[in-house]
């Protein structure tokens, strides 16, 4: 007998030996994996230990009830799909248990297939929830549709690597100047591996302070801190059996990077006031935008997480080093925002096409996506001119400058210097990526007079 669905990872409670093994043999034959508990106690600590998708809970359990255990193991894992079995097939107690929380509800003696049309139930259930999840994800702006494709060799080499990382459960590392696409590329990872019809969950480290995103992280339970009103999951936990993004990791504050440390290391992790040791079933992949080992020699960030996030680095390039792909990027968010605002927008003139391709995009992708969108909304005609563009594209011609290029050492530098100081939080931090003292820095600054608004 084969199962229809992904195989679950089940839990069989019930006093009983002969009936636990009964049910064993029926849902291994089905591919389904098993644990067995024989009362409350081993049921909660299996729960604890691992995530299961689905208990089978006999309501008799020796001396004890199942309908008293029923709450206790939905708040310990809070999506847990709990099916009742009973032999007292009595609608009241079906009813208590549905009213509990319970999923469904078992009348033995049952047959394999009744056995199977529950857990079918419970995988749809589940990958509703699972893509509402990713929609809300996606709420906070509609996503075009990433041509992930490319010209340039240093692009297709992080490419090549990322896919070919993406089916194991390495931790991976993207880094790269903001709006390069890391976000992009995470998604890229999870929908390749073998977790892509689980969670992928977005940790934004910078967004929240530390009490509030160790909560978001790892969920708490009632009266943990103040506001605290009721037990709650946290991320690690919805991400259970797929991809936990860690968004801007350099921000994590120094509190929680041992904690993050243990998640990385062991799969270990606590809700906040709880001290009950659970375990993860994720795959990490964090991304940055500034240089850790800058952030390791501030001392702002874990030498020993450093190196267990970093075991495959990829560095997504700027759009300014993708020149060949600028185009082609561009026209795939004409067509989106062509779908979105309804117009017809056939593309760029030649010299807005130029103006494009001579601007170095700091913004990356995402100047790019905002300069195609204020265009198609600003155009009245079939194409996007310069006019419709946003000004700084004319303005501030930023000079083209590429390693190996027909370019001068000291521009080189004076370039080099600037754009570690456009991305560096303080000179200090400046200073020390470049390897150089501050009053040096200083110096080179004045010397090559870098243009105003640059800290
Ligand atoms: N190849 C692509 N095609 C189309 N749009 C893209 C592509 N890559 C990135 N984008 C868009 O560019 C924007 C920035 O991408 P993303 O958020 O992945 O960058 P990021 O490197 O994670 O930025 P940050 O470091 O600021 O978080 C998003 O709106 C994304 O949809």
């Amino acid at each position: 007998m084969k199962h229809t669905t992904e195989p679950f990872n089940l839990l069989v409670i019930d006093d009983e030996t002969a009936l636990r093994r009964t049910l064993r043999t029926a849902l291994e034959s089905m591919d389904h994996k098993v644990t067995e508990a024989a009362n409350s106690a081993q049921a909660l600590e299996a729960v604890r230990r691992q995530r299961f998708d689905l208990a089978f809970l006999d309501l008799k359990l020796g001396t004890e009830k199942g309908l008293d255990l029923l709450p206790e193991l939905l708040r310990s894992a809070g999506d847990l799909h709990v099916v009742i079995v009973t032999a007292f097939a009595g609608f009241d107690s079906a009813v208590e248990a549905m009213r509990k929380g319970a999923f469904d509800y078992l009348p033995k003696p049952f047959t394999p297939n009744q056995i199977r049309m529950v857990l079918d139930r419970s995988a749809l259930v589940r990958g509703l929830r699972n893509r509402v999840a990713a929609l809300e994800e996606r709420v906070g702006g509609p996503d075009p549709a990433t041509e992930l494709e490319t010209q340039e060799p240093a692009m297709q080499r992080v490419l090549d690597a990322a896919f070919q990382v993406a089916p194991t459960d390495a931790t991976v590392l993207l880094r790269g100047e903001s709006g390069t696409g890391k976000n992009v590329l995470a998604r890229a990872l999870h929908a390749r591996s073998k977790r892509s019809k689980r969670p992928f969950v977005t940790v934004h480290c910078p967004s929240l302070s530390a009490e509030l995103l160790e909560s978001d992280l790892f969920g708490h339970t009632r009266g943990a801190f103040t506001g605290a009103v009721q037990d709650k999951t946290g991320k690690v936990d919805a991400a259970d059996g797929g991809t936990l993004f860690l968004d801007e990791v350099g921000d994590l504050p120094p509190v929680l990077q041992p904690k993050l440390l243990r998640l990385v290391q062991d799969r270990e992790y606590e809700r906040v006031g709880e001290p009950i040791v659970r375990r993860a079933d994720v795959r990490i992949v964090a991304a940055t935008n500034r240089p850790l080992e800058a952030e390791v020699a501030a001392g702002r960030f874990r030498e020993d997480l450093f190196y267990r996030l970093n075991v495959i680095d990829l560095t997504v390039p700027s759009l300014r080093s993708r020149r060949k792909d600028l185009l082609s990027i561009a026209r795939g968010l004409l067509a989106f925002f062509n779908r979105q605002s309804g117009k017809s927008v056939t593309g760029f003139t030649a010299e807005a096409e130029a103006v494009m391709n001579a601007y170095s995009w700091p913004g990356n992708v995402r100047e790019l996506r905002n300069a195609v969108e204020r265009g198609v909304i600003m155009t009245a005609g079939p194409e996007i001119g310069v006019e419709h563009l946003p000004g700084q594209l004319t303005t501030a011609p930023a000079p083209r400058m590429e390693i190996g290029g027909h370019v001068t050492l000291e521009d080189l530098e004076a370039e080099h210097i600037r754009r570690v100081i456009a991305s560096a939080p303080s000179l200090d931090e400046a200073a020390q990526v470049l390897g150089i003292d501050p009053s040096t820095l200083w110096r080179k600054r004045k010397r090559s007079n870098p243009p105003k608004g640059n800290p």
